[in-house]
């Protein structure tokens, strides 16, 4: 079995909890109100920012060239990506960027920017796999079962895409080749990496659902 099957399949209650989440429900439905996609669609705009920085730092940090320009591809294709869908949903509702981040995404951006500073390459290459991955597969999920006149169309077709779906294999391919290199303690940490970035994309949704902000 592939290391990254194995990821996987250790994340299996997580992508579980994530496919029946309100959430993703509604947002397959189109009955996801406007507010709580606004909410998360500004949340997403500073995490694909950071998140590009995130990748970027694997880039700076990797030691083949070719892995350099994957890291260095994807972290343009983030900032691309922030443009495209969220011009766009940002002029159809008439929504202003937000510049604080809220508990969920405050708390992934930290963990992905230290984690990709501070480890292993290998490590931070698992810690921002499930960013890639788990949006293909909750992408392709939703783009199944939503009809044509869903609102929330253009989000769905950018993660079911064809060009959203390379990336993604050649992650893959490069998470895999990283932990074939590694030592044992080393995948296990990836392990760890991919687990905790799993759980964090679960609670980036559930705070958008719960509109959640700081308490104090
Ligand atoms: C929180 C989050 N994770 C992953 C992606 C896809 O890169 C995204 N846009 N937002």
């Amino acid at each position: 079995m592939k290391f990254t099957e194995q990821l996987w399949q250790e994340i299996s209650p997580i992508y579980s909890a994530i496919l029946t989440h309100g959430f993703v429900n509604e947002l397959t439905l189109g009955s996801l109100p406007s507010s709580t996609f606004q909410y998360y669609i500004q949340q997403d705009a500073l995490y694909l920012t950071d998140f590009s920085r995130a990748l970027n730092q694997l880039a700076a940090r990797a030691t083949t060239p070719n892995d350099m320009l994957s890291f260095t591809q994807f972290a343009q294709n983030a900032i691309l990506v922030e443009r495209a869908l969220h011009e766009s949903y940002f002029t159809l509702y008439d929504i202003q960027p937000e510049t604080a981040k809220m508990p969920a995404c405050f708390a992934y951006i930290n963990y992905l920017l230290a984690t990709t500073s501070l480890q292993s390459v290998a490590v931070g290459a698992a810690a921002v796999l499930p960013c890639f991955w788990i949006y293909r597969e909750v992408g392709n999920y939703i783009h199944q079962r939503a009809s044509q006149q869903n609102p929330y169309r253009s989000w769905i077709d950018t993660y079911a895409s064809e060009a959203f779906d390379q990336s993604v294999s050649q992650m893959l391919a490069l998470t895999d080749q990283y932990a074939e290199n590694a030592s044992a303690a080393e995948r296990e940490k990836m392990r760890d990496a991919f687990r905790v970035s799993s759980r964090l994309e679960w609670y980036f949704w559930n705070d958008a659902y719960t509109q959640n902000r700081w308490l104090v």
